[in-house]
């Protein structure tokens, strides 16, 4: 626990680090990996059991929560931590690329974007300072800048652009987060897969000043070898004292590729969307348990885990769940699915501080090469 916000380095294998940031409501170990609780829940899960899995913060979305329950709603229950009944560090993201992926009849300009509600119809506005302020109600620990993120195919030109609007809403967004000790604001780089635009969008963000800084723009259907083309060089693009944060990644081998590459937070949706249709994500790849294979198969998802799933039911049990559309078979899908996730962390958080992180990723590879899981 910490009255303020700092994030130090304890290790470094190659580019990869590991560290903890402190933050009031508790500390993050990084590599770290954020499960997203959009509408105020993980999906399926109870917050405590979000917590068991080994998750030291999770995500929430400025977008979903203004428009229901609404954010000055939440602050009037004490803020969104007691709401959700989650006391540990909540990142909460600026709405911008919820408002561009969901929102219908969206209007973008340089004030900000308005846009319909996908709930009711009503429309509303979002802007730097109303995405400021609605974070301040929902008393999140790490604001994000508002942002845009240019939707695939786009120029060159309209992404640089963009992102010079977003460069523009960034200074906005530090503007209107004012001081706020024990709170941080992240900034967010955009720039496409163009190095020269990325480099303009870190040096702009690093002029303004922030707590963290944000890699945005990616994982928006470029494919991992893009990415990672612009992993190769945009984490050291960014001070290397601060948290750097790849937004809405990924499947785990993102994810490995992300940490060797220098990237210390990342959430995504994968692991408990994916478990509600039956993908588990195990250290030997991943199945589907709705497969047939499964319905005579005693083993658990994978020997080597200790989730509950793992540890109680065999996959003929897990296979019938949910060929009954039982609601337990996505509650345990989803668990296995974040504690997976959160072992991998610890395990790269723990090779990179032995300096044996190149040999943790062979064996990563090699125990997916397997095929039979
Ligand atoms: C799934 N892929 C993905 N790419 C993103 C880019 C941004 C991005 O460029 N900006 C913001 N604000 N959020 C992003 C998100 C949402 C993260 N929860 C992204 N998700
Ligand atoms: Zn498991």
């Amino acid at each position: 626990m910490s009255d303020r916000f700092s994030f130090a380095v304890n290790a470094r294998d190659g580019q990869a680090r590991t560290g903890v940031l402190q933050t009031m409501r508790g500390d993050i170990r990084t590599p770290a990996f954020m499960p997203v609780g959009t509408a105020a829940t993980v999906k399926a899960m109870l917050p405590e059991s979000v917590r068991e899995t080994g998750a030291d913060i999770l995500l929430g979305n400025t977008y979903h929560l203004m428009l229901r329950p609404g954010a000055e709603r939440i602050a009037r229950f004490g803020g969104l931590h007691d709401f959700m009944n989650w006391q540990h560090p909540i990142l909460t993201d600026s709405g911008g690329f919820q408002v561009m992926s969901l929102g219908p009849l969206r209007k973008l300009t340089e004030e900000g974007v308005t846009f319909a509600s996908h709930i009711d119809g009503s429309r509303h506005e979002l802007t730097p300072e109303r995405s400021m302020e609605i974070q301040r109600l929902l008393g999140s620990d790490i604001v994000m800048a508002f942002d845009e993120c240019p939707a695939l195919p786009a120029t060159e030109e309209s992404v640089a652009d963009s992102m010079r609007r977003s460069m523009r809403w960034a200074q906005r967004s530090r503007d209107a987060f004012g001081d706020r000790p024990g709170h941080a604001l992240f900034g967010i780089m955009q720039g496409g897969v163009t190095r020269e635009l990325r480099e303009e969008s870190a040096q702009a963000l690093t002029g303004i000043g922030f707590d963290g800084y944000a890699i945005g723009g990616l994982a928006v259907g470029e494919g991992q070898e893009a990415m990672f083309g612009v992993l190769d060089y945009a984490p050291g693009l960014l001070p290397q004292d601060k948290p750097r944060y790849l937004m809405g990644v990924g499947k785990p081998d993102d994810i490995v590729g992300a940490v060797q590459r220098g990237v210390d937070m990342m959430d995504c949706v994968l692991p408990s969307r994916s478990g509600r249709t039956g993908q588990a994500w195990t250290r030997r790849g991943q199945l589907n348990i709705k497969n047939a294979r499964h319905q005579d198969d005693p083993r658990p998802l994978d020997e080597d885990c200790t989730c509950p799933a793992c540890r109680s039911y065999s996959r003929a049990y897990l296979h019938h769940v949910f060929r009954a559309g039982e609601m337990i078979s996505g509650m345990l899908l989803t668990w296995h699915n974040l504690h997976y996730y959160q072992d991998l962390m610890g395990g790269l958080r723990d090779a990179i501080s032995q300096g044996r992180l190149n040999d943790f990723i062979a064996d990563f590879h090699a125990m997916r090469a397997g095929g039979d899981i």
